[in-house]
């Protein structure tokens, strides 16, 4: 079964549709000056107790920011250069990578960091994340190859476009933020049940 992360929760009405509808994680912007931002408290007042089996993923740049954060993964995009300090940090992992090119490719083969996946996105020359654009999947099908890693595929990722990402990539879970959005860090719930159906039925005529 295919997994479905849903990103830039900023409510808990949006996190409770989102696990109402199927989900399986929710994703929580941790970075500074996205719209999607989620300060500890506000992450607390919507994550500290949440809905049964539903994985709750920070996203921060250096996995130590994520240590005000409860949650049960963290995405990644940078690991600090003080091993030390980010060992202190026991969440489980997910490495963020932006595919630009091939070289994104030879960064993917030469990351052997344990993480328990590799969440790949698109590359945006002014946004970090939530971009709404997708990229060349066949770069997403070599990396899941060469890194023989779990995949979640990002970027861009629609109701209507999703079945064809998965036909393309066969990930091991599907990641959405602007897809399912009515505006930044607003969940457009008939979006989000239409993603995850979309998912659902996909996975339904693989059996
Ligand atoms: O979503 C953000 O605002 C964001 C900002 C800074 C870093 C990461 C961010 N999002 C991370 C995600 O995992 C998004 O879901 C992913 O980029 C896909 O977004 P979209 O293309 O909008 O579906």
């Amino acid at each position: 079964m295919t997994r479905v992360k849903i990103c830039g929760i900023t409510n808990r009405e949006d996190a409770e549709a989102a696990a109402a509808y199927g989900a399986d994680a929710l994703g929580f912007i941790a970075v500074p000056h996205s719209p999607r931002f989620v300060s500890p408290e506000r992450f607390e007042e919507i994550a500290a107790q949440p809905p049964l089996f539903v994985k709750r993923v920070v996203v921060v740049m250096h996995p130590e920011d994520a240590n005000n954060y409860p949650a049960d993964y963290i995405q990644y995009y940078h690991e600090t250069t003080d091993k030390g300090q980010s060992r202190r940090n026991t969440h489980w992992r997910i490495k963020c990578f932006r595919m630009k090119d091939a070289s994104t490719l030879d960064e993917i083969q030469a990351f052997s960091d344990p993480v328990s996946a590799l969440l790949l996105d698109t590359y945006h020359k002014d946004k970090l994340g939530g971009a709404g654009e997708t990229f060349n999947w066949d770069l997403a099908v070599e990396a899941k190859r060469l890194s023989g890693k779990a995949i979640i595929l990002a970027g861009g990722l629609t109701p209507e476009n999703v079945a064809d990402a998965l036909e393309a990539v066969r990930p091991e879970c599907v990641d959405v933020a602007s897809g399912v959005e009515s505006s930044p860090g607003v969940k457009d719930h008939a979006k989000v049940k239409a993603f995850i159906k979309a998912v659902r039925a996909w996975d339904a005529r693989q059996s």
